[in-house]
């Protein structure tokens, strides 16, 4: 590419200059079609921003509170797995990031780094991604572990009780490469010899039994607060509730999982109302461009988090990189909220923007 990046979207350009073809297709690819995987990004565009004229916007504050924590703006660090395969200071690279930018960071299950070596290497606020494996101890053992670290919450995924069907990582014959919080708890044998090892290596060792019930198993074994990750439905947004986890994150996993699910920003809405504002209530996928995490802001996020454009820059630029993809999307926050007429997030209202429903019942 001529030139530095200007964007986010440019980091992946040179993530995939920068890695083996391996690697770059793990961190890019979605499941099967990878029409979610397009449509987590095209259904932002798809949404106007009604700005408001004539507003003193010579000061702009976008810091926030999440769960309590003060933070800079509402942009987080997504859980994301195995940064060494993205740069080798992997997770630690990336947590430096989160600290120098004032950013919360969710560190991945499956890092590359322990999360003993990420919560002493930055004074950043770390939220811990939980998977419940069959062997509940090893889980146990790990929720622990975050909590003796100064982790702040557990986000627990469960929107992969199986591994979705990512083809690009069959073909690749994708490797299981070292998760460094199970060493010595629990081997990383190859289970297969066929495809993707690492979709054999999680099918193996994930519970696929983890129901609602299991919530409050969680909820015994930890005194932070739990974050359910992966709601996609009003449904199951008010058992959520119901069984009093903390928030909700609304994801479908960066389109890895169930393809032709629905692109998150199309249904945060509907998961932010039958919540009724008892719990937070995050988004992720597809988040891209300032705009983008002001729309979600408008539809009721209090907060988006970011996955790939982060991986991407650690992969161009180690912890420089996701610096700059992080105060890139902060800078152009910024500047949407002056140019819309918000000074602060809380000004940013569901009047602030306009979805292809509103235009359609605007013509009715
Ligand atoms: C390479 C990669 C690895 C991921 N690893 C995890 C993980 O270990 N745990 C998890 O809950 N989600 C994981 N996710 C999903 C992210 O947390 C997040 O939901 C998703 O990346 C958001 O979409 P975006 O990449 O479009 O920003 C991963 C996503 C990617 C792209
Ligand atoms: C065992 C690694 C799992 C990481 C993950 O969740 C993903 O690749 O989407």
């Amino acid at each position: 590419m001529a030139g530095e990046p200007v964007n986010v979207n440019e980091f992946e350009e040179l993530a995939k200059e920068a890695l083996p073809k391996m690697n770059y297709d793990y961190f890019s690819g979605g499941a099967e079609d990878e029409y979610t995987l397009k449509e987590n990004v095209e259904a932002f565009k798809r949404i106007s921003i009604q700005p408001r004229i004539l507003v003193d916007v010579s000061k702009i504050n976008m810091s926030t509170t999440i769960l309590g924590y003060k933070t800079s703006s509402p942009i987080m660090i997504a859980p994301t797995g195995l940064h060494k395969l993205a740069h080798p200071a992997g997770e630690i690279a990336t947590a430096r990031a989160a600290a120098a930018s004032d950013t919360i960071m969710a560190l991945s299950f499956a890092s590359s780094c322990t999360l003993e070596e990420v919560a002493s290497s930055c004074n950043a606020v770390r939220f811990f991604q939980l998977y419940v494996y069959k062997r509940r101890d090893v889980s146990e053992l790990i929720v622990q572990r975050a909590e003796r670290n100064g982790f702040k919450a557990i986000i627990v995924t469960v929107d992969a009780p199986r591994f979705g069907r990512r083809e690009a990582d069959i073909k690749n014959k994708m490797i299981i490469p070292p998760m460094a919080n199970l060493k010595g708890v629990i081997s990383h044998e190859v289970v297969s010899d066929k495809g993707s090892e690492l979709q054999a290596y999680v099918s193996a060792t994930k519970d696929a039994s983890l129901s609602w019930k299991d919530i409050a198993w969680l909820k015994s074994i930890t005194n932070l607060p739990v974050l359910i990750k992966g709601v996609l439905t009003s449904e199951d947004a008010l058992k959520a509730v119901e069984v009093g986890v903390s928030g909700i994150v609304v994801s479908n996993h960066g389109a890895r999982q169930l393809d032709y699910s629905p692109a998150t920003i199309t249904v945060l809405e509907e998961v932010v109302s039958a919540v009724q504002g008892k719990i937070p209530v995050l988004v992720d996928g597809g988040v891209r461009r300032g705009t983008d995490v002001f729309k979600a802001l408008a539809r009721g996020a209090q907060a988006v988090m970011i996955g790939r454009p982060v991986v991407y820059g650690l992969s161009a630029k180690g912890e420089n990189g996701v610096k700059t993809v992080i105060n890139m999307l902060k800078d152009e926050l910024e500047l949407t909220m002056a140019l819309a007429g918000c000074c602060t997030v809380k000004d940013i209202t569901r009047q602030h923007v306009r979805t292809e429903h509103d235009r359609h019942r605007c013509r009715i």
